[in-house]
């Protein structure tokens, strides 16, 4: 089973075109993009700017649905029930975006936001897993204290990237998950 399976996957923003004499404000963001991930495989999405990259990892993520087409995640269409889907999705796939503000709770201290997946998992030791995480991106255990808007750009988005690598892989997981 593949782990991602995008099928004809198209992304309408704004009205559709109603008439040629009135052009509406619409952007097709994404136009019949079908591919499959298998399992344990490195895959890259390279394109110029605006071609609809972030658009397709929103909707990978969850965060957006498909104007049409679908996604399946570990072989389950994440197109239905949307509260369901987040969490089915959340548990498998983590994004770093590319202003991390953007998804760094400004209320949160750092060492909760980097926790965020390893309460959800259930996770026991979570003061030391954040630590290593935390190291493991190159920041000082003492940042888990303190407030995003306390850290560079640079350092934010090392942030983002130890609460993605938070979760435990899928292929540690227990075989009755
Ligand atoms: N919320 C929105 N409303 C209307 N149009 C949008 C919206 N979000 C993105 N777009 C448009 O959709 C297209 C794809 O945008 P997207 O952000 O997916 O591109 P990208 O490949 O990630 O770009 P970049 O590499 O510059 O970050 C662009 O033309 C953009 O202007």
């Amino acid at each position: 089973m593949d782990a991602i399976s995008v099928r004809d996957v198209t992304r309408v923003y704004g009205r559709p075109r109603t008439s040629l004499r009135h052009p509406s404000p619409s952007v097709r963001a994404l136009r019949g993009v079908s591919f499959d991930i298998p399992q344990g495989q490195r895959f890259g999405i390279v394109g110029e700017s605006g071609c609809g990259k972030s658009t397709l990892l929103r909707i990978l993520a969850g965060l957006d649905s498909p104007t049409s087409g679908s996604v399946a995640i570990d072989g389950r269409d994440i197109t239905g029930l949307r509260e369901r889907r987040l969490k089915f999705v959340r548990e498998r796939l983590q994004l770093v975006f590319q202003d991390p503000m953007s998804s760094l709770d400004p209320r949160m201290r750092v060492g909760d936001i980097v926790a965020e997946p390893l309460v959800a998992q259930g996770h026991r030791n979570r003061r030391e897993r954040v630590a290593e995480l935390l190291e493991a991106v190159g920041l000082r255990a003492d940042a888990a204290d303190r407030y995003p808007h306390q850290f560079s750009g640079g350092q934010r988005q090392r942030i983002s990237i130890a609460r993605a690598l938070a979760p435990a892989p899928r292929s540690s997981w227990p075989m009755s998950r």
